[in-house]
């Protein structure tokens, strides 16, 4: 089932362009798929994801998007995004100095005008969908012996098995921790609705005090969800194949999860939640994504490549992390991103869950740190998400 907070086809789709950027978006018949005209292509904009351009940028995508026609021309991108492309600082969303363990959070307010999150208003639905966590297990990790709790859900909007990775042990889901009908303390056991630890020979999913591992009894329900002093630090990942596993410099995608996780590792960091969401290629899949990177490889960038495949520039929409939330208990949350868009979207159409303060993602090698991502390519795609989406980054000191 498709998402339904993010249409496909939004009905905003109506926005001017001038006769110029119809003749520069021509492309060499060869092309494949057959091109848009350049009408149709923006006037198919996403609205949503274009309101903080330009004009000054829409005028750079004409040149580059003519540069398939000299594919043998090396590109002038530097291999990182310099401050030169930086666009001016606004109020909330300074990049703090990276030197700390943890990035300084940045206050938002998504109510007010300069609230850190800029100006776009996200097409949300009226209600949240619902979701379920069916299953829950203790998953030991690499990173420095920390171990965390991976919860999948399954929703009314979709067949995909969307995660919430949970660091550290005061968040539960509620409704895997709901009593199902008919089922055995040994069902709860394997779906994983208990507290405390799993030992062979466990027969009761509460753990009762003094037993092995030292929990206090406590039963499993809503009532009994840990209160947190401070809001949990969450990020919301978008699925990337080549990112996280085929080991692609075209993105930070899997830098920025594994530092999401090494953030919640940290001893004193509370521990946190990464909402990994099925939405491939920003919700367009594979197969797409892979097209849009030979369209890129032509000369269009990650907004225009979408947009010649006929998807908005960025497909994704954030109900069911809002609803995985909620289902965890969070309602203020720190959120890991440098995308506006994101900040708004996951606050859902009532503030269910509401972004207290923003952690930006600074990627690791502009802090000068190994195993940060080094390529054109990735260059060009920070790049676009400044210029192009909004992304409220720029450089941190050296
Ligand atoms: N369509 C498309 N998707 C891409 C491209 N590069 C990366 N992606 C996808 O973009 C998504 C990554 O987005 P996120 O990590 O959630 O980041 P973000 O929304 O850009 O913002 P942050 O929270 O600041 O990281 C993944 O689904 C990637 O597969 C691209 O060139 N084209």
């Amino acid at each position: 089932m498709p998402n339904l907070d993010s249409p496909a086809h939004p009905p905003s789709w109506n926005l001017q362009h001038d006769v110029e950027s119809d003749e520069l978006l021509q492309l060499p018949p060869f092309y494949s798929p057959r091109p848009l005209p350049v009408s149709r292509a923006i006037s198919e904009l996403d609205l949503n994801s274009l309101s903080s351009i330009p004009h000054a940028s829409l005028s750079s995508h004409h040149s580059s998007t003519n540069s398939p026609l000299h594919s043998d021309q090396e590109s002038t991108l530097p291999d990182l995004v310099s401050p030169a492309f930086t666009p001016p600082s606004t109020p909330g969303i300074q990049t703090p100095s990276a030197s700390q363990h943890i990035p300084r959070s940045i206050p938002v307010d998504s109510r007010a005008t300069n609230g850190g999150c800029g100006q776009k208003k996200p097409k949300l639905l009226k209600k949240l969908p619902e979701v379920n966590c069916v299953v829950r297990a203790r998953i030991p990790t690499t990173i420095g012996g920390t171990e965390m709790f991976l919860h999948l859900y399954q929703n009314n909007e979709d067949n995909k098995e969307h995660l919430a990775i949970v660091f550290g042990n005061g968040i539960r889901s509620r409704s895997l921790d709901r009593v199902r009908e008919g089922e055995t303390e040994m069902d709860r056991l394997i779906r994983g609705a208990y507290t405390g630890r799993l030992y062979p020979g466990r027969t009761t999913s509460r753990q009762p005090e003094n037993s092995k591992g030292g929990a206090k009894l406590d039963s499993i329900g809503e009532d009994n969800v840990e209160e947190k002093a401070d809001s949990a630090m969450v990020r919301i990942h978008s699925e990337c194949y080549t990112g996280e596993t085929v080991w692609s410099a075209r993105c930070d995608c899997g830098e920025q999860l594994d530092e999401a996780a090494r953030l919640m590792s940290l001893p004193g960091s509370g521990g946190g939640i990464i909402i990994y969401l099925r939405q491939e290629g920003r919700g367009i899949g594979l197969g797409e994504k892979l097209k849009a990177y030979n369209l890129q490889d032509l000369g269009s960038d990650t907004v225009e490549a979408n947009l010649l495949l006929r998807h908005p520039a960025d497909a994704r929409s954030y109900g069911l992390a809002t609803a995985m939330l909620e289902d965890l208990g969070q309602k203020d949350i720190r959120l890991l991103t440098n995308n506006p868009d994101k900040v708004r979207a996951v606050e859902g159409p009532n503030r269910e869950v509401v972004v207290k303060e923003r952690v930006p993602m600074i990627p690791l090698a502009w802090r000068g740190k190994t195993g940060g991502i080094r390529s054109q390519e990735v260059g060009g795609y920070l790049k676009t998400k400044i210029e192009k989406m909004g992304h409220m980054l720029q450089m941190g000191d050296p």
